[in-house]
């Protein structure tokens, strides 16, 4: 029997200087969308630097969510010689804590943008990124660098979803149109990952995770921002309230 109660579903932070310091941040747009759209109690995660203190933030969550952000992950984390700062190592180290600890204790592992790629690199994956091509894209992923945030969020593109998986049974849309903020993409697939939906260029753009206890949903967009508009948005952020209530009955 599903639970009743809110789902608690913990939402990783960057470190950002805010007013000269060091400060952990998470841009208000995850947040609002796990408590208006996913029925979920968001708790925002700080910067952990141990399995242990992963393993005890993990059993007071029933989910963890990794969300966007413009920093990348630093490239020995994927066996690459080279990257493209900004970087964020506090962030990288938390988040490959969380997905294994997660992992470990069968809770589900959303992400979103950069989460994506974090949990793909957890599960030993690669990225590539955009810029490092001889030629321009065929598909810019990212907007222009003079874009505005509205500018930047309205640069989109179509995907095809991959049918019998679990993002066509959330979205029941053969083809979405979604908005696109990255420069990286996953290289190499992790282990245990599923892909869920590509880009007419390829590009992996939903993953989630082979069947078993560790419910794994991620996509390449950002369904946070402005879900109210699209309905596979709103589906995207229903289904992580669905699929936690359900890992916390079983
Ligand atoms: N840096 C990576 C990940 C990109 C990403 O998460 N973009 C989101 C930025 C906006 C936000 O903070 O939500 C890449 O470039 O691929």
């Amino acid at each position: 029997m599903p639970s009743t109660r809110k789902p608690v579903i913990g939402v990783i932070s960057c470190t950002r200087t805010v007013e000269g310091e060091d400060a952990y941040i998470v841009k208000t747009r995850y947040v609002d969308a796990l408590a208006k759209h996913a029925d979920a109690v968001p708790l925002i995660c700080p910067a952990i630097t141990t399995r242990d203190d992963a393993d005890a933030m993990l059993a007071r969550l029933d989910a963890i969510l990794l969300t966007g952000s413009n920093s990348n992950i630093e490239p020995h984390h994927y066996g690459a010689a080279s990257g493209r700062a900004p970087y964020d190592p506090g962030r990288d180290t938390m988040s490959a804590l969380l997905i294994k600890a997660a992992v470990a204790a069968g809770k589900p592992v959303f992400g979103i943008c950069r989460g994506l790629q974090e949990i793909n690199v957890a599960l030993g994956g690669t990225l590539v990124d955009q810029r490092d091509g001889a030629e321009p894209p065929e598909l810019p992923h990212h907007a222009p660098d003079d874009a505005s945030l509205e500018q930047m969020f309205g640069h989109s593109h179509p995907i095809d979803v991959v049918a019998d998986t679990p993002l066509a049974a959330i979205t029941d849309e053969p083809t979405l149109t979604i908005n696109s903020v990255h420069f990286q993409t996953i290289g190499a697939l992790g282990a245990g990952l599923v892909v869920n939906a590509r880009a007419k260029d390829g590009v992996v753009e939903a993953v989630s995770s082979v069947e078993g206890p560790t419910k794994i949903l991620a996509v390449q967009w950002h369904p946070e921002w402005q879900p109210e508009t699209r309905f596979h948005d709103l589906a995207f952020w229903q289904a992580l309230g669905e699929i936690t209530r359900d890992a916390t009955a079983r």
